[in-house]
């Protein structure tokens, strides 16, 4: 006890002589700030968990304060220039911390998305080379899964659909093509949904794959939502979800590290985990790297398609538009795709602004947060007037939300939370517009992400010229796990003639 006394008087001289002022404390109705730990059960359990965090930041009326969170006391920013200070002009002072490891790792082990320090470097290197590669985004397997979406989408003799909630289709189509893309065998999860079900011979038995991975994935929401009490959240149903999905891929790595060369060679389709197995034969370790890479891919790409047609779905002028663009840029739909590229995607430029007006409304991870290495500062937040440092003590968790950021009226304008995508014509990105990160550990499939689901929403608006949206309601509801994307996306789609 003396100890810490002495270490909280010399923290307050050091953060006195470093001209630190305290945040506002955010008002607590219950000791401990257990009313906020109500309020956010309350708001997952009603699926509007990133409004929560928009009304508490509204509440405090500061974009950077403190908040109680059972027994510890965090850093809540939303403040651009606190956010680059965690991710890149103070990178060392800051990490994801242990917490964050022991949550994922019984599923995903220690990789690039847990891991910190030298670790996290050794990841990074080693993943980085099979980012730059030009083949990164290989879109004639992507048309291959693209074709049987479609199936998933018949037409009347007027040219309608029935009303098809697309929510569930974007995350079969990308689990699909992601896992061939990653482990070299799609585990065919559309196929399976087909009503007809046009079943495949498959050398494993994939059918639990993708509900496991979703199941596995929800139960890392759950425990990273109690934070430091994660541990009490470890049911049998998440222990088997984590034997299925590490069977599947331990075959795929004993397949792929088994192939004859000279059948490999012939095969000129670029595979992740074969890139991989040239780096290292711990077996491991490439299973750990390829489910890093499945997370961090795969639910975020499904939530951009999803929230866009969501988008969509309530803005005909937009789809208008959109198609037009595209029209314009790769001809009306045929069943060749070849004039369809990654520089012709860039090109076109009202798609990209579709797609930064969905990720600034629905950042693919709208809650983040980083832990203090040591005892160290943010630079603004403090004071009367939120301009002095704020004192950041070694351990202490610093929270952010992208959501609230990208939805700031100070920042964004009075129409912040319209969808909009013509205001990207006159903007230019800053610390304000961050969803892939910034700094050292910016997203690493920024690319890849964009030309996969610009792909996609190319074909669909080719093929479909009219979205009615069937929703019942327009309220905002996520599906928030890890990432975020919609409840549902109900609607008939209209085939272009
Ligand atoms: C809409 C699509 C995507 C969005 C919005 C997105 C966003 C992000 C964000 C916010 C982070 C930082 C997370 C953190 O703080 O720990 C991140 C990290 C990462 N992303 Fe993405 N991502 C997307 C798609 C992808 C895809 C398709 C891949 C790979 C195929 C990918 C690979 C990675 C990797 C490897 C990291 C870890 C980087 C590091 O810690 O060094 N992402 N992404």
């Amino acid at each position: 006890a003396i100890n810490a006394l002495r270490s909280s008087r010399h923290r307050a001289r050091i953060s006195q002589q470093l001209g630190c002022q305290a945040a506002p404390m955010h008002h607590h109705n219950l000791p401990l700030g257990a009313d906020t730990v109500v309020r956010l059960i309350q708001a997952g359990n009603q699926h509007k968990i990133p409004q929560e965090v928009v009304k508490l930041y509204e509440e405090t009326g500061h974009p950077t304060y403190m908040q109680r969170l059972l027994g510890s006391t965090i850093i809540v920013t939303h403040d651009p220039k606190n956010i680059q200070a965690m991710l890149a002009t103070q990178f060392h002072d800051f990490e994801l911390g242990a917490c964050r490891r022991n949550i994922f790792s019984p599923m995903l082990g220690i990789g690039i998305f847990t891991a910190d320090g030298k670790t996290w470097e050794h990841a990074r290197a080693a993943l980085r080379p099979q980012f730059t590669r030009d083949q990164v985004a290989d879109l004639d397997l992507e048309e291959k899964h693209v074709q049987i979406l479609f199936k998933h989408l018949p037409v009347d003799a007027l040219g309608w659909t029935v009303p098809t909630d697309l929510a569930p289709i974007f995350f079969r189509l990308t689990i699909d093509s992601a896992t061939e893309f990653l482990f070299g065998d799609s585990i065919n999860s559309q196929h399976a949904a087909l009503a007809q079900n046009e079943s495949l011979p498959l050398a494993f038995n994939h059918t639990n794959v993708a509900e496991s991975f979703d199941h596995g994935i929800s139960c890392l929401g759950i425990r990273t939502r109690l934070s430091t009490l994660y541990w009490l959240y470890n049911p049998s149903s998440f222990r088997e979800a984590i034997r299925v999905v590490h069977d599947f891929a331990d075959y795929c790595i004993e397949r792929a590290a088994t192939t004859n060369p000279s059948s490999e060679e012939k095969e000129s389709r670029y595979i992740f985990l074969k890139e991989l197995l040239k780096t290292t034969d711990n077996k491991v370790e490439v299973r750990t790297q390829l489910l890093h890479i499945l997370l961090a891919g795969r639910d975020t790409t499904a939530g951009l398609l999803g929230w866009t047609f969501w988008e969509l779905a309530r803005h005909p002028e937009v789809v208008h538009k959109l198609r037009a663009a595209v029209l314009d840029t790769f001809g009306p739909y045929t069943s060749d795709n070849k004039d369809i590229t990654f520089a012709r995607l860039k090109s076109c430029t009202y798609l990209q602004h579709v797609l930064n007006e969905t990720l600034r409304l629905y950042p693919s991870v709208p809650l983040n947060g980083r832990q203090a290495t040591k005892d160290t500062t943010l630079p603004r937040g403090g004071g009367p007037d939120g301009l002095s440092p704020v004192f950041v003590r070694r351990g202490q968790e610093v929270s952010y939300s992208v959501y609230v950021l990208h939805r700031r009226r100070d920042i964004w304008g009075p129409d912040a939370d319209q969808f909009i995508p013509e205001r990207w014509s006159a903007r230019r990105y800053g610390w304000e517009y961050i969803p892939f990160n910034g700094g050292p550990r910016v997203c690493l499939g920024q690319q890849f992400a964009l030309t996969e689901a610009g792909y996609v929403i190319c074909r669909v608006v080719q093929r479909f010229d009219g979205i009615a949206n069937c929703n019942e309601s327009d309220e905002e509801l996520h599906n928030y796990s890890l990432t975020t994307s919609p409840m549902s996306v109900r609607v008939r789609l209209h085939q272009a003639a």
